[in-house]
């Protein structure tokens, strides 16, 4: 997507570490910074945010005028809290943006119930390669979310990375791959230069050859529809060095590790859903 003729207004509320790294892969993907408003709960970090990236600053009782997509980027925990503020934001103004949701856990139909209806809520999991524009992104759209509305998101996530459509009760395992997934090649790339740096090399060396190892082996992934099982049959002659690594990795039972690993995020994720307590307005008939 080139932002060159097309205008989406994008506000960000929580502008932590994802909520940063979305408006430094917009900027770095050509949107104009006029285009971007952050909201945060710190205004020392708030500030420091718009500043570093030249984006506008609004707060929570006061939107900005015009807004296509609103993100919201809090922890789960926190969520509620933002919400409630926006439920009454929306119903004091005619402002009706999609309400992208990047938190882990928290399901469409909970974010629906603290906002006026028909607000579209759509759920997103990205990742940290946000800043880079080489985020992998999954999205699922709630009851009032339509193909346009997906569409306008699409096009938002699209210029930060790959985005893929997903039914909604995939997210949490979508969550516990490529949500966390980066994590898991940082630990990577940890555990590769300590084991280095025991083997005598230079801290600089190792960290040099690990980190262009990841990068290279990436690069390689990235090329279409390769089979990460030929790209390792080609580094692994018989009987030679690559291979007696693999066996000692496959007798420590990593393929096990890794599933019981990815089996916790989603749990995790399936879990903080339940953090966020009912809303506050009082169902249908109930006394307040
Ligand atoms: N960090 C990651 O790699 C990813 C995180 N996520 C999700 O994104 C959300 C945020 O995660 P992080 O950025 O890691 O957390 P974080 O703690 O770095 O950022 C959250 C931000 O929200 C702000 N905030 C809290 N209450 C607020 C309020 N009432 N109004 C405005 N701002 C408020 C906080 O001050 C903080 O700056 C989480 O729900 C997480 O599940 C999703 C994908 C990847
Ligand atoms: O660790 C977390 O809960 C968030 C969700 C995916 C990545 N970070």
């Amino acid at each position: 997507m080139s932002w060159e003729h097309v205008r989406v207004r994008v506000t960000v509320i929580g502008v932590g570490r994802i909520g940063e790294a979305l408006v430094a892969g917009l900027c770095r993907a050509g949107m104009s910074a006029e285009s971007i408003t952050v909201i945060g709960r710190s205004v020392e970090r708030t500030s420091d945010v718009a500043h570093r990236h030249g984006v506008r600053v609004a707060d929570l009782r006061n939107l900005p005028d015009e807004c296509d997509v609103l993100v919201v980027a809090v922890k789960p925990q926190q969520i509620e809290e933002v919400l409630t503020d926006l439920g009454s934001a929306f119903r004091g103004s005619s402002l009706r943006p999609v309400v992208l949701s990047v938190v882990a856990g928290v399901a469409t139909e909970r974010i629906e119930q603290f906002l006026p209806s028909p607000v579209p809520v759509v759920r997103a999991m990205p990742n940290t390669p946000l800043t880079m524009g080489a985020a992998v992104t999954a999205i699922a759209g709630g009851a009032a979310a339509t193909e346009h509305d997906l569409r306008l998101v699409e096009s938002v996530l699209d210029s930060v990375g790959e985005v893929l459509r997903v039914p909604e009760d995939q997210l949490d395992a979508v969550t516990a791959v490529s949500g966390s997934g980066p994590a898991y090649v940082f630990l990577v790339a940890e555990m590769m230069i300590d084991a280095a740096m025991s083997l005598g090399l230079e801290r600089v060396t190792a960290y040099r050859l690990v980190t262009g190892t990841l990068a290279g082996s990436s690069a390689m992934l990235g090329v279409g529809d390769v089979d990460p099982v030929a790209l390792r049959a080609a580094v692994t002659s018989p009987a030679g060095t690559t291979a007696a690594a693999l066996e000692v990795f496959e007798r420590s039972d990593i393929r096990h590790t890794f599933q019981r690993a990815l089996t916790a995020a989603r749990d995790r994720s399936l879990k903080l859903s339940g953090m966020v307590r009912p809303p506050l307005a009082p169902a249908p008939g109930e006394q307040h």
